[in-house]
């Protein structure tokens, strides 16, 4: 059984792609930055603890499979070394955007497969460029109404109506969305799992 240690629609909507079969199983950490902590290290760990998590609440499941593999990911938007997470507030997601305006940004993503052991762990870092256009406070004001940016890191959603914001990107659509699919599936061949396997050829 495949866990996917996550409360984001988008994750699950993202692994669905690659694996018919999964259980959800949200865990909640604390997501404050350690003081000095540098973005990637910071993303990674979030991964890893998301999946430390959940392996501690999927085992205590009466029906729990001793051989379930956690999947666990974790996405923040960095710019001048600074970490940005979800915004709070109008306020935030003001200052965030703000920030963002008519400049490039990082947004890392993380990715940790483990076993319940946590004996077998892979962890990956992608990291992603994109480029704003300037945005007024207006749109920001506009934007924020919408409920979009709410449950975004950096306040903002590539896949939505965020875009318009987006002049350019490289790297990993899918890691920005929240789930790198590339990695995702060499990742989870590592533990015996091909996406490509068993898919019907109709
Ligand atoms: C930059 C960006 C982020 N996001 C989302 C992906 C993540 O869901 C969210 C970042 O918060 P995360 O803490 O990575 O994830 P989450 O709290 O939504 O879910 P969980 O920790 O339970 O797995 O921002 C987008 O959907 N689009 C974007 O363009």
């Amino acid at each position: 059984m495949l866990v996917l240690a996550s409360a984001s629609p988008r994750r699950k909507e993202l692994l669905s792609l690659l694996v018919k079969e999964f259980e959800v199983l949200p865990a909640d950490i604390d997501e404050t930055p350690h003081h000095q902590e540098a973005a990637k290290d910071y993303v990674v760990r979030m991964a890893v603890e998301k999946a430390k998590a959940a392996i501690n609440k999927y085992k205590v499941q009466p029906d729990a499979d001793s051989s379930a593999i956690i999947m666990s990911s974790d996405t923040s938007v960095v710019i001048d070394g600074d970490i940005l997470g979800k915004p709070a507030s109008l306020d935030d997601s003001h200052s965030m955007l703000r920030r963002l305006s008519g400049r490039s940004h990082q947004v890392i993503t993380s990715l940790c497969l483990s076993d319940l052991r946590f004996d077998h762990v892979i962890t990956k870092c992608i990291v992603n460029d994109v480029s704003f256009r300037d945005i007024s406070d207006v749109e920001i004001e506009q934007y924020w109404k919408t409920g979009e940016p709410h449950d975004k890191a950096g306040s903002y959603a590539i896949q939505g109506l965020g875009a318009v914001f987006v002049r350019s990107m490289s790297g990993s659509y899918s890691a920005i969305v929240g789930l790198p699919l590339y990695e995702a599936a060499l990742m989870l061949a590592q533990f015996g799992i091909h996406p490509l396997e068993g898919l019907s050829h109709e």
